[in-house]
């Protein structure tokens, strides 16, 4: 397989006339941890929400999003096929999404959904080794202790933990992570950033995660694409971005995230170094 994630001439008009994506350009490698980063409202979140086929994308002329070899959705419409390639993709959002009265194990499960005979979700009889692979990524997550416990009764970063194990049971090759750190103090941001690296090394997974915390980025992942309106500005090893292009981004934001980012140009990347940008001069991509 040649790409995890390939997108081509992805634009979005909302209804409203407003422009969110402006012919983005993507090529992702199988085993990637990739940041996406940009002020809010430059369209991260529209971004993900076309990867997992949530949302149509303009009917543009050879407009394609592709997730591990499968189509997507193609010039603005959505394949039909899409919940088996969902299958595929891991999600973790900012809000958890756990259903809170449900044992935290059920929840994990839910991620076997896919090849889960309905009423046997529905009924919550699970095999002792679907329970037993539950068990096991909620260890990998440091959460073992709290798989009979109600959702609810965790904490935010537990909560966060357990949508990452959900994703493990379900053998995710890729994981959308929507800024799945907005919510959580620093301990527990930083948890949650090296559970997502370590199952991104250790299982070959490919991450995209949204991230406003430019640190976080820049510590975790080799690469960084940046949007500003819609437009990928910057796509390059995060070792990389400079102060100007953060200020370029954030505008009155900046200094705040620069005091943040005192390893700005000391983060080794053990990534390939995909072309960098120039910008606001026109844009570039990797290839
Ligand atoms: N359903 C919608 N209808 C109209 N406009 C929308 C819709 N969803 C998003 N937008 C607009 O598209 C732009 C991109 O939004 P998006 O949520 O993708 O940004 P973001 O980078 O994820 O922001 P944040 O970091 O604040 O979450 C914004 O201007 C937003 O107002």
């Amino acid at each position: 397989m040649s790409s995890a994630l390939r997108i081509q001439n992805l634009s979005k008009r909302f209804a409203g006339g407003k422009l969110a994506l402006d012919n983005v350009n993507l090529d992702i490698r199988p085993g990637e941890m990739v940041a996406l980063i940009g002020a809010s409202g430059s369209g991260k979140s529209t971004l993900l929400r076309h990867v997992a086929g949530l949302m149509a994308a303009d009917a543009t002329p050879g407009s394609v999003i592709e997730v591990a070899g499968c189509c997507v959705q193609r010039e603005g419409r959505i394949q039909r096929d899409v919940r088996k390639i969902r299958s595929q993709i891991g999600f973790v959002f900012q809000q958890f999404n756990l259903v809170d009265r449900l044992p935290v194990m059920v929840n994990v499960l839910v991620g076997r959904l896919h090849g889960m005979p309905f009423w046997r979700a529905w009924t919550r009889w699970f095999t002792a080794q679907e329970r037993a692979l539950a068990i096991e990524a909620l260890g990998r997550v440091g959460i073992a202790e709290c798989h009979a416990q109600r959702a609810s009764t965790l904490s935010g970063g537990q909560q966060q933990r357990a949508a990452i194990a959900r994703t493990l049971v379900q053998g995710a090759k890729v994981v959308l992570a929507d800024e799945p750190i907005a919510s959580l103090d620093p301990e527990a941001s930083r948890k949650v950033m090296e559970i997502l690296a370590r199952i991104n090394r250790e299982d070959g997974c490919t991450v995209v995660v949204s991230l406003h915390q430019v640190d976080m980025a820049m510590r975790y992942c080799p690469r960084v694409v940046a949007l500003h309106q819609g437009r990928v500005v910057f796509d390059g090893p995060s070792r990389e971005l400079t102060p100007a292009l953060l200020r370029n981004l954030y505008g009155m934001q900046a200094d705040e995230i620069l005091n943040g980012s005192s390893s700005l140009h000391e983060v080794p990347s053990p990534a390939p170094a995909p072309s960098v940008v120039a910008w606001p001069t026109p844009m570039a991509q990797a290839a």
